[in-house]
């Protein structure tokens, strides 16, 4: 089975941030990954991580105004001097919590413009994250995302972002390959991982049960048999990455909390959590 990561911003909803290292820990994750850090001091995660013997394995640099409805900078033109300053603080982080991957989201393509338009500057940007993620040995991830959840993400398809990758041309610039968005904007999800995974260009999946984004056992995609799929296609290729649960838990959420829900892990044979 592949290695599964918590995903803390999702999982967990029934406690404060900093004790979701602890509950992901108690259920047996040996890894974490999460939206955003930088709400807190880097030490207090990192302590948070080795009390608790977890691996951070991802994070996303600074997106802009979140509040506002900001999804990222990559393609915005005019904001580059900010989308570097992000950067370097989640490059920062990244060194401090020792997490190898940093997702850096595309951004929303502004209101009358084509998305044609704002791709070179979301190269650009691609570009230069790479150089200073490489000098710190760390990778940059993209990740397509459906437009149902965020209207107008300049980032949408697997092909569009392993033709961006191409692009970039950079040895750490990688696809997070988000299987719940795989599915509601394209479907054949096991043919794309079968197509994508020995490419070498994948980073890290994300799965969720759809179309509601609940446990993996909710909804109409069959999970068992596509962590087959990463499975066999591992073993021929030698991925060794992880699935994050980024998921907002529906059964245990209410009455037993995240943990009640994770049933469709400890059901799965001999299941690695870490
Ligand atoms: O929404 C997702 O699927 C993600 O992985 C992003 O990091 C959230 O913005
Ligand atoms: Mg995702």
């Amino acid at each position: 089975m592949p290695r599964f990561a918590a995903n803390l911003s999702m999982l967990y909803p029934e406690l404060d941030f900093l004790d979701r290292f602890e509950a992901a820990a108690k259920d047996g994750f040996a890894a974490v990954e999460y939206l955003f850090p930088y709400a807190y001091e880097a030490r207090e995660l990192a302590s948070r991580l080795a009390a608790n013997g977890l691996k951070q394995v991802l994070f996303n640099g600074p997106p802009g105004d979140w509040e506002r409805g900001e999804r990222g900078l990559a393609c915005l033109p005019g904001r580059e001097a900010e989308f570097r300053d992000g950067i370097l603080k989640a490059i920062d982080y990244a060194a401090a919590l020792d997490c190898p991957r940093i997702h850096v989201m595309a951004g929303l393509v502004p209101e009358g413009v084509e998305r044609e338009t704002v791709q070179p500057t979301y190269l650009e940007n691609l570009r230069w994250a790479a150089v200073e993620a490489a000098k710190a040995g760390r990778d940059v991830l993209i990740e397509p995302i459906n437009t149902r959840d965020i209207p107008r993400f300049f980032l949408n398809r697997q092909d569009h972002a392993h033709e961006l990758v191409e692009a970039v041309g950079a040895l750490n610039v990688q696809v997070q390959m988000d299987l719940y968005h795989c599915q509601i904007v394209e479907g054949d999800v096991a043919m794309k991982i079968r197509k994508y995974l020995p490419t070498g260009r994948v980073g890290h999946f994300q799965i969720a049960g759809v179309p509601d984004r609940n446990e993996p056992d909710i909804g109409e995609l069959n999970h068992p048999y596509l962590f087959e799929v990463i499975d066999e296609v591992s073993a021929q290729c030698g991925w060794q990455g992880w699935v994050g649960c980024e998921y907002r838990p529906r059964r245990g959420a209410v009455a037993d909390g995240t943990s009640a829900g994770l049933g469709w892990l400890r059901g799965l044979p001999r299941a690695a959590r870490g």
